[in-house]
């Protein structure tokens, strides 16, 4: 039969018309949502990441500017642009993109963040509301994940998920918001023996290796559903997941692309978040 493909470019859009409902009854009530993205070096993916938020942000009605800083530029300095959005009230949402040169501490800078203008949700704060099952501002891939299984209807309750790879914006979350979703979770990571063990007694797979086409058929059970979080660069130009799409589609029960699967959803729910802060920092409804 093959597996559904979970599209998350299509909802993405469907999305996104109802986000630009909602902000234009904010706009009607005064509030123009406003989001600041700070982008520290040229990395050319991160530029083309940032851009992709404005145009988003553009297409719902939300306002936004980035802030491009030299790679150069000292922690102590990052941290002072920092702490003037921090206090400009017209600012509800502030994102760091990430990585940053090596002479920063990504963490300094996160923590530097008000929680509450924090719409990546990467303040140790909004994680440990995370944790505990509060309402808060949640990471962007994994919200992504988890509103792609909604969208399809895809029981995680008493699942076995099983996540590859414990970083601390994809892997922990996903696996931490699939349990208050009362999924059954395992992680799995680069010095965990035999992989396969793992992953072919998964109902629900997620893969963030960083490495392409790795996961093939023979590494699930028959009906898993798949969600692949890679984003690969091969030689010859083109875009792959860490999945072997086409051996896995053949087997699994649902598969998310690359591109346009989980990439897209990143920043959808990037908006979701500004819209929230928006309205969390002027508790208008
Ligand atoms: N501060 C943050 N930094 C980073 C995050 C994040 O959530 N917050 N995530 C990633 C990069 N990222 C967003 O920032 C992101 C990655 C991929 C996509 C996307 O739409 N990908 C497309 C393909 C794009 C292409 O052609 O290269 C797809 O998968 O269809 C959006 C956002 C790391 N940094």
């Amino acid at each position: 039969m093959g597996a559904e493909i979970i599209n998350g470019k299509e909802l993405s859009k469907s999305l996104k018309g109802k986000m630009k409902k909602e902000v234009s009854i904010l706009k009607d009530k005064g509030l123009i949502p406003h989001l600041t993205v700070v982008l520290v070096g040229d990395n050319p993916a991160s530029k083309s990441y940032v851009s992709g938020k404005e145009k988003a942000s553009r297409e719902v009605g939300i306002s936004s500017e980035i802030i491009h800083l030299e790679n150069s530029i000292a922690e102590k300095d990052l941290l002072e642009v920092i702490d003037k959005l921090n206090k400009d009230k017209n600012v509800h949402g502030i994102l760091v993109q990430l990585p940053l040169p090596e002479h920063i501490q990504e963490q300094h800078v996160i923590e530097a963040i008000n929680p509450a203008k924090d719409v990546d949700g990467f303040h140790p704060i909004n994680i440990g509301r995370m944790m505990t099952g509060q309402d808060t501002f949640l990471p962007c891939t994994p919200y992504g994940i988890i509103t792609m299984l909604k969208s399809k209807n895809i029981p995680m309750e008493g699942r076995h998920a099983v996540i590859i790879g414990r970083s601390n914006i994809v892997g922990k979350p996903i696996g931490q918001m699939l349990l208050n979703e009362h999924a059954t979770v395992t992680y799995c990571h680069s010095r965990t023996p035999n992989l396969k063990e793992h992953t072919t007694k998964a109902d629900i797979l997620i893969v963030a290796i960083g490495k392409a086409n790795v996961i093939t058929a023979d590494y699930i059970k028959e009906d898993t559903v798949v969600i692949d979080v890679g984003i690969n660069r091969l030689d010859n130009g083109k875009l792959t997941g860490d999945v072997h799409f086409e051996e896995v589609e053949r087997k699994a029960a649902y598969l998310t692309p690359v591109p346009r699967g989980v990439g897209p959803m990143t920043i959808t729910m990037l908006l979701e978040n500004t819209i929230k802060a928006a309205k969390g920092l002027t508790n208008i409804d």
